[in-house]
C-alpha cells in the first residue's frame, strides 16, 4: 500500500466497511467478501439476539409477560401510544407481570400490596422521572435526591403546606379563579355565548394560580403569562423516550430554553421575597412564607437558600403540579356537567354554608364546612385519578414476593388506577358516587390504603392538602358563580366536548365550556 493510498483510506469518509475494504490485507481477519465473514457477522447478531431473549427471560421467570422479547425495541410501540385498554390487559394478565422496552426491563404490579409495597420501599427501589427530566429540572434539583438526604430536604418543604400557608394561599387562589371565570365568558360578535375547548384555559387558570400562591407579586402579571405560555414546551418534552441529545429543535432542547426563562423570573421572586421579609414584610405567598420561617428566631432547621435554590423548588412544584392539577380539574368540571343532580347538591351546600353571600372570599373555616364539596373532590379524583402510576427503578435486587425477586437497575411500575377501581372497596367502581365518602364506615373510607392518588411512602405527593383546596374552590367557585346547561356530553370521556354552560352570577353572561 503507498502512502497515498493509506492517506485516502484515512480521509475517507464514506462508510466503515469501504474504510476496511481498503485495509492491508494482513490487517483483515478476512475478506468481506468471503463467506466466512457473513458467517462471523451472522452468528455475532444471533449470540446478541439470543443472549437478549435469554436474559428476559431469566428476568422475566414465571411472571405473565410475552415469552419473547420483540428483538432490540421490545413494547416500545406500545410505549409510544399507549392506551388505556392496553395498560388493563397487562394489568389483568397478573398481580406482577412483566415486558421489556429498548432492553428495559419492566414489572408492572397492578394489585394495591404490591404497588404499595413499591412504593415504601426506599431502601430497594427510587422513583424514576422520564430522562428528559433531569435535563429540564436539573440534576441538581432536589427532587433527585434520595434516602435520608431526600427526607431531610422534604422535611423543609413540609412546612410551606401547613394550615396555616394553605389558609394564606386560599385567598390568592379565590382571586384568581374568579379573575379568570370572567374573561372564561366568550361571546361571538352577536353577543351570544360561545363553545370554546377547557384544555387550555384550565391549564392557564392553574398555572396563574399557581405562579401568584407561589411568587405572590414578586414577578408581573407577564412573566406569568410567559411562563404559562412557554411551559407548554415542557409539557410536550415528557415523554418516555425523547431524542438523547437536546440539539436545537429538538422537543427537550425547547423545554430547557421554557425552564430556563420560568427559572429567571423564580430566581427573581426569590431575591425579592427574601429583601420584603428582610425588612419587615407580612408573608404573602410561599416564597415569603419559607423566608419568614428561616427567619424566625425559634427556628431550629436550615436557614441558608440560595436564590437559585428556592427557584428549583418552586420550578419542581410547578412541574409536580400543572399537568395533574390542570387534568384534575377538568375532570372535576366535566364530572359535574355530567351529574346535575350532584351538581344541584353541591350547590345546595355552597347556599346553605356561605348563605348567598357569593361575592366574600372563601376561607378554610368555610371549606371545612362543606363535606359534600370534598367528597365530589375525592371521588372526582378516584374515578379520573390524574396520574394512573408513576414509573420507580429498583436500586438494588428486590424481593417483592416470596417467589420472585425483581433484578437490580429494572423498572418497577406500581398501577394506581386499580387500587382507586377495586370494587370490593369501591363498589360499582367506575360510577361517580361522591356519596361514598359521607358514610364514615362505607368501605371507601375503611380502606384508605387504596386511595392512591397521591402515591404513597416517602414520595407521596407534597402538595396534596394545596391541590385538594384548589379543586374545592375552583369547583365550589364554579357551581355558584356560573351555572350548568343540559350536559351534552353523553358520558364523562377524556375526549368528550360541550362540559358547561355557565351564567355569571347565576343570572347574567353565557359561556359554553367544551373538554378537548
Ligand atoms: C391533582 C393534583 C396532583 C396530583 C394527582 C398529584 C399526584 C402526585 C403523585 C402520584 C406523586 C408521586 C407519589 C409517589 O411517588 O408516591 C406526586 C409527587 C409530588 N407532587 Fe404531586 N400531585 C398533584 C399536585 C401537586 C401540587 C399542587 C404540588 C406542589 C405544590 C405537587 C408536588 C409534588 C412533588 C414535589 C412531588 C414529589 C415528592 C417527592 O418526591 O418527595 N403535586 N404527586
Amino acid at each position: 500500500m503507498t502512502v497515498h493510498e493509506r492517506s485516502a483510506v484515512a480521509s475517507m469518509p464514506s462508510s466503515t466497511a469501504e474504510a476496511l475494504y481498503k485495509l492491508p490485507s494482513t490487517l483483515l481477519p478476512f475478506s468481506v467478501e468471503s463467506p466466512s465473514w457473513w458467517y462471523t457477522t451472522a452468528a455475532i447478531l444471533v449470540t446478541i439476539l439470543v443472549l437478549e431473549q435469554t436474559v428476559y427471560r431469566y428476568k422475566k421467570r414465571h411472571l405473565p409477560g410475552d415469552k419473547w422479547t420483540i428483538p432490540l425495541i421490545g413494547k416500545f410501540a406500545d410505549s409510544m401510544k399507549p392506551t388505556m385498554e392496553g395498560y388493563q390487559k397487562q394489568w389483568q394478565s397478573g398481580a406482577l407481570s412483566a415486558l421489556s422496552v429498548f432492553n428495559i426491563f419492566i414489572v408492572m404490579a397492578s394489585s394495591n400490596e404490591y404497588s404499595r409495597k413499591i412504593l415504601n420501599s426506599p431502601t430497594h427501589a427510587e422513583p424514576c422521572l422520564v430522562h428528559s427530566a433531569k435535563a429540564i429540572l436539573r440534576p441538581e434539583n432536589w427532587v433527585f435526591l434520595t434516602g435520608k438526604e431526600h427526607v431531610d430536604y422534604r422535611r423543609c418543604l413540609n412546612m410551606l403546606f401547613t394550615r396555616r400557608a394553605i389558609g394564606m394561599y386560599i385567598g390568592i387562589q379565590d382571586t384568581i379563579t374568579r379573575e379568570h371565570f370572567m374573561t372564561w365568558a366568550a361571546k361571538d360578535s352577536n353577543g351570544k355565548p360561545v363553545a370554546q375547548p377547557i384544555m387550555m384555559i384550565a391549564r392557564y387558570l392553574n398555572m396563574d394560580t399557581s405562579l401568584r400562591v407561589f411568587c405572590g407579586n414578586h414577578i408581573p402579571p407577564h412573566a406569568t403569562k410567559e411562563i404559562s405560555d412557554k411551559y407548554w414546551a415542557v409539557t410536550q418534552a415528557l415523554e418516555l423516550v425523547n431524542f438523547p441529545f437536546a440539539l436545537p429543535g429538538t422537543k427537550v432542547y425547547k423545554a430547557k430554553q421554557a425552564a430556563k426563562v420560568a427559572m429567571d423570573w423564580l430566581t427573581l421572586a426569590a431575591r425579592n421575597s427574601k429583601i420584603a421579609i428582610a425588612n419587615g414584610a407580612e408573608p404573602e405567598c410561599l416564597i415569603d412564607e419559607w423566608m419568614r420561617i428561616c427567619a424566625d428566631p425559634t427556628y431550629k432547621g436550615r436557614r441558608d437558600f440560595s436564590d437559585d435554590e428556592i427557584a428549583m423548588v418552586v420550578f419542581s412544584f410547578l412541574f409536580a403540579s400543572q399537568d395533574a392539577m390542570s387534568s384534575g380539574l377538568i375532570f372535576g368540571f366535566q364530572h359535574l356537567a355530567d351529574h346535575p343532580e350532584i351538581l344541584a347538591k353541591v350547590r345546595e351546600e355552597q347556599e346553605r354554608v356561605r348563605q348567598g353571600n357569593f361575592d366574600s372570599p372563601l376561607t378554610l373555616e368555610l371549606m371545612d364546612q362543606m363535606p359534600y364539596l370534598q367528597a365530589v373532590v375525592k371521588e372526582s379524583l378516584r374515578v379520573k385519578p390524574p396520574v394512573t402510576m408513576v414509573p420507580y427503578k429498583t436500586t438494588k435486587a428486590f424481593p417483592i414476593s416470596q417467589d420472585y425477586t425483581v433484578p437490580a437497575n429494572s423498572m418497577v411500575i406500581p398501577s394506581f388506577y386499580n387500587s382507586l377501581h377495586d370494587p370490593e372497596v369501591f363498589p360499582r367502581p367506575d360510577e361517580f358516587q361522591p356519596d361514598r365518602w359521607l358514610d364514615p364506615n362505607s368501605s371507601a373510607n375503611t380502606n384508605p390504603k387504596n386511595y392512591l392518588v397521591w402515591g404513597s411512602g416517602p414520595h407521596r405527593c407534597i402538595g396534596v392538602e394545596y391541590a385538594m383546596m384548589n379543586m374545592a374552590l375552583v369547583l365550589a367557585t364554579a357551581a355558584v358563580i356560573l351555572t350548568s346547561s343540559p350536559p351534552c356530553s353523553p358520558e364523562t370521556d377524556a375526549d368528550s366536548h360541550l362540559l358547561l354552560v355557565l351564567t355569571h352570577n347565576s343570572k347574567s353572561q353565557k359561556t359554553i365550556i367544551e373538554t378537548d
